[in-house]
């Protein structure tokens, strides 16, 4: 590859065109952290095949990348969003529709429509909806409950929860046999559906998985389930948006998995490692217990009592409780940002400015950032760490749904703490399991063998059986 010298220096592979590729699938997202002690901070340009990649390394540079303008990061939601859901060029081609005269593109305006609908009072109703509907699950278990693994007995229930959420009384995933499991099978395989043509034949699991759950969506959108009263806003807005640009109703289906996928993939797997944080720490454990003391009200109904959370108040009353939650999530993700260079532009750390041509794309690996020991030592500046924390990314892009995932993920957690005692099977305190790294494509770790294996016991908390647990949201402070 050609090299403008005030371009970031290159780093020339061992092999030429595809070394580095190679690097990025077997060893997935540690690759980066090999790199970033070969070369560390602040950029680099990686060759793949005759392209140019510039991994950025140093978080001053990645926060300048999130705010500028010529980094795109639409173009790689196209081609992912395209090659993930396997759909043909015609299906996709009202979700590529361009701005006109008088409107928007369609990405501008599901941007905008995504955005509001996971704000203000639509997310206040996704949030009470969520927990509530997780809540009967906790309040159908017995006096003591043990699922044969505690990872995925939260998985289920949670996924299901999610799609009740987003698709009401009507969610297409009722009427599946293993809803959860074919989504879950598609998710685990979502980059070698992207670079193998061949899926059909040797990812058999998840592309029948995806293909299930594409035509139950399909029935749902074709039925106009959409508009029912108790289908979350997010769904109604995005489908009216895709509709109004002239996709049809079972397309439609087609390209809605991708809002399953993004609310479930991230959250789920947080919501296990946050639970294994507290549950491995007995001090830690009692107080957070404490602080949620503070946030629930207690009804007396007749013997039985029912104990509400109050989601609004975790951020105020729960300091505790919520940086944990930030711990976790400094440690959990090893996302990979990734933006196209859509105009020649210059981004700079304060010091020296690199320029960045157009066509190239742009890698900023999460995890050298969160896991950069001088950064985290206590002594480190809030100022540098907050440069150096980004695991919702940035700028227009940044996750939008990470306050229903506050939501979601605390509200768990808190249920399982105050209301449950749960160790391991041999009466013991958990421990975390083994953290791998997340694969490319993935944000968020998922546990390994040892971690889904690992069941536990969850005995009602004395004083606290027979409570029914719910969660009335009031306005987030
Ligand atoms: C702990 C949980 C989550 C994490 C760590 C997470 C992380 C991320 C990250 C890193 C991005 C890319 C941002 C960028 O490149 O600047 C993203 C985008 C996105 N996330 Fe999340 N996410 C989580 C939960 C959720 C949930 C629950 C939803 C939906 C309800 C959601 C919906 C989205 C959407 C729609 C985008 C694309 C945004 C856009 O293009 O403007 N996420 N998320």
């Amino acid at each position: 590859v050609n090299l403008d010298p005030r371009e970031p220096p290159l780093v020339k592979p061992k092999m030429p065109y595809i070394w580095h590729l190679v690097g990025m699938i077997t060893e997935s997202t540690s690759y980066y952290d090999r790199m970033s002690k070969m070369y560390p901070p602040p950029i680099f340009t990686m060759p793949i095949f005759n392209s140019k990649t510039y991994i950025i390394q140093a978080p001053a540079l990645v926060q300048s990348a999130f705010r500028n303008k010529n980094l795109s990061f639409e173009p790689f939601m196209a081609e992912f969003a395209q090659r993930m859901l396997g759909v043909s060029n015609k299906t996709m081609a009202p979700s590529l529709t361009p701005a006109t005269e008088t409107r928007p593109s369609f990405m501008d305006e599901a941007h905008k429509v995504i955005h509001e609908s996971l704000n203000g009072p639509p997310l206040q109703k996704m949030n009470t909806d969520m927990l509530n509907t997780l809540s009967v699950s906790f309040n159908e278990l017995g006096d003591s409950f043990q699922p044969e693994s505690l990872f995925l007995w939260l998985r289920t229930m949670m996924t299901m929860a999610t799609a009740d959420t987003l698709f009401g009384t009507h969610n297409p995933l009722k009427d599946e046999p293993s809803p959860s499991d074919a989504l879950w099978d598609f998710e685990a395989k979502i980059i070698y559906l992207i670079v193998n043509p061949f899926a059909k034949y040797f990812l058999p699991n998840a592309y029948n998985g995806r293909a299930a759950l594409q035509s139950a969506l399909s029935k749902f959108y074709v039925a106009k389930h959409d508009s029912d009263p108790d289908v979350g806003t997010i769904m109604k807005a995005h489908a009216k948006s895709l509709r109004s640009y002239g996709m049809p109703d079972s397309d439609i289906g087609k390209i809605e998995l991708s809002i399953l996928q993004v609310s479930t993939t991230n959250a789920i797997p947080t919501t296990f490692w946050h639970l294994m944080f507290v549950l491995s720490d007995p001090a830690l454990t009692e107080l957070i217990r404490e602080e949620l003391l503070t946030v629930i009200t207690i009804n007396h109904k007749g013997v039985k009592r029912g104990v509400n959370f109050d989601i609004s108040k975790f951020a105020s009353h729960c300091p505790l409780f919520v940086s944990s939650y930030g711990e976790n999530i400094r440690l959990s993700n090893s996302a990979i940002g990734s933006r196209r260079v859509i105009q020649d532009t210059t981004i700079t750390d304060g010091k020296p400015t690199y320029l960045l041509r157009k066509g190239a794309n742009i890698q900023m690996p999460t995890s050298v950032a969160h896991y950069n020991t001088e950064i985290w030592a206590e002594k480190d500046s809030d100022r540098t760490q907050k440069k150096a924390y980004f695991p919702f990314g940035g700028g227009k892009h940044l996750c939008p749904g990470r306050n229903f995932a506050f939501a979601e993920i605390l509200g768990t957690v808190a249920i399982m703490v105050l209301g449950f005692e749960v160790r391991g099977v041999d009466g013991e305190v958990l421990k975390v399991p083994v953290m791998g790294r997340s694969g490319v494509g993935e944000g968020i770790a998922k546990p390994g063998e040892d971690g889904v294996k690992m069941s536990a016991v969850l005995k009602r908390r004395k004083g606290w059986e027979g409570v029914t647990w719910g969660f009335a949201v009031v306005d987030k402070e």
